[in-house]
């Protein structure tokens, strides 16, 4: 167990209770100087926190004895009075017992070093915090209860016996092994790869519902696209005029459509610029554009598509025809809008709701949220790749021990014990 450290747990800002979080050895101590005597494991009791004779406060407090605390150490919480003098004055005698304020995230750290959780599910207990949306606090909480980490802890077992019959053969040559054992252990990891590849496909849509997604409008000058974000934002965040070249710099909102946050980028109109401003606004479309999850393109009913949002056209872009009120010029596949009536508004909200939902929706039980998962989970594939090759052995073995190492960096544990249960374990060979 390392040194006390306490931290406020409850949110920043003035609130009727603050909740003062400790842990690590000698907090047992702590809690019995503050409260006279240590209260009973476990349950809420009112004390009178005392330091040096003078009274602190009234306050909840909670002994939670390890190794069954969140932290896997001694633990405490004190339910305060939420005044920030209140706060100054317990901290002061804290530190004077020697405790310390806790780095970020040094809670969980502690917990994962000593074994209470895996790396996915710490990650997941973050982003829990920083959920904003319904979307985003499934996703986190499904992490946090452990759905990655089931699908590396199943993963990882298949792999362990695969090495294990790999590593036998070379230990035991001359026994009486199957002779196909290279093909079958080559088939068996050929199946991993393939469901470890099939998780990899899923167009990174957990990291996207994790840090947003991008929509950009564009489309020619005047055919209504800052109108369109204002409409469909509900404020008046763009400046629109009939004048065409009003739009330079890009003009941000965030949104969140079907649980997923989402940063929808009003655009400079695409045409051959007057000016060098207009010029580089253009510029700055096109780069808007190419880095967007999503293309809205934008044109008018009132005239011909232009050539240059028409060039933008793809199976993936959402085709708007506004200005429904002025003309009826048929472009193939167009939701039909008016910015100015509110015409089709709906629909084009709920085609936005979709294709967020689509790109950015919550995927499987088990999703990689984070490039590091990805990162893991493509070197273990590549190690795999490597197994038909391998000719001997011990290279053979290697490339199963290397998958099996890229594919724990996901948990953060390399179970080296297990591996060698398995192989002295599984095997008994009475030698
Ligand atoms: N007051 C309070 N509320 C809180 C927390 C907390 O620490 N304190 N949490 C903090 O994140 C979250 C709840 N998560 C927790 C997870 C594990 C343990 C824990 O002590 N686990 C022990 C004992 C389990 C039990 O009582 O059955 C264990 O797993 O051994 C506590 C909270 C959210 N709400
Ligand atoms: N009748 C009608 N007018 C519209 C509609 N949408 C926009 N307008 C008008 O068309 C003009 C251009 O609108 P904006 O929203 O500024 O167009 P834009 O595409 O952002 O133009 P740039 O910023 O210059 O590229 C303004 O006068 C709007 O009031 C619509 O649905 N119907
Ligand atoms: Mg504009």
């Amino acid at each position: 167990m390392s040194g006390p450290i306490f931290a406020l747990a409850s949110g920043a800002g003035r609130a009727a209770v603050a909740l003062l979080r400790l842990s690590g050895a000698g907090v047992e101590e702590l809690v019995a100087v503050l409260c006279g005597a240590l209260p009973e494991p476990r349950r809420a009791s009112l004390r009178r926190l005392t330091h040096e004779g003078v009274v602190l406060d009234r306050a909840l407090v909670l002994w939670l004895p390890g190794p069954g605390s969140y932290t896997g150490e001694d633990s405490a919480e004190l339910h305060l009075h939420g005044g920030p003098a209140v706060l100054a004055a317990v901290t002061e005698a804290l530190v004077a017992l020697g405790a310390r304020p806790a780095e970020p995230g040094e809670f969980t750290r502690r917990a994962f070093l000593n074994g209470r959780m895996d790396l996915t599910a710490a990650e997941g207990i973050a982003d829990l915090i920083a959920a904003e949306t319904e979307a985003q606090r499934r996703q986190a909480l499904r992490q946090a209860e452990g759905g990655l980490a089931a699908r590396h802890a199943e993963w990882a077992a298949r792999l362990t016996r695969l090495l294990a019959r790999q590593e036998a053969f070379i230990e035991f040559e001359e026994e009486d092994l199957p002779t196909d054992l290279d093909v079958q252990v080559s088939l068996a990891a050929g199946v991993l790869r393939e469901e470890m590849a099939a998780l990899l496909a899923d167009g990174g849509r957990a990291e996207k519902l994790r840090d947003g997604l991008a929509i950009a409008i564009l489309g020619a000058p005047n055919a209504g696209k800052s109108s369109l974000l204002n409409a469909l934002s509900g404020r008046d965040a763009a400046i629109v005029s009939a004048r065409a070249g009003t739009t330079r710099d890009v003009v941000e909102v965030r949104l969140i459509l079907a649980g997923v946050p989402v940063t929808l980028a009003d655009t400079a109109g695409l045409r051959e610029a007057a000016d060098e401003i207009e010029a580089e606004g253009v510029r700055r479309a096109l780069a808007r554009a190419e880095a967007a999850d999503l293309r809205m393109l934008v044109f008018a009913a009132d005239a011909e598509p232009d050539a240059a949002t028409l060039s933008l056209l793809g199976p993936e872009a959402l085709v708007v025809a506004n200005k429904s009120d002025l003309g009826d010029v048929a472009i193939e596949g167009a939701i039909r809008v008016s910015a100015r009536t509110g015409e089709g508004l709906d629909e084009l909200r709920a085609r936005l709701e979709g294709a967020a939902a689509a790109r950015a929706g919550l995927g499987e039980e088990a999703a990689l949220t984070r490039p590091r998962h990805r990162a893991a989970l493509r070197d273990a594939v590549e190690w795999l790749d490597r197994l038909p090759l391998a000719g001997l052995p011990e290279l053979r073995a290697e490339a199963l021990r290397n998958a099996l190492r890229a594919l724990s960096r996901l948990t953060g544990r390399v179970d080296v014990e297990q591996v060698l249960d398995l192989i002295f374990g599984e095997f008994c060979i009475g030698k």
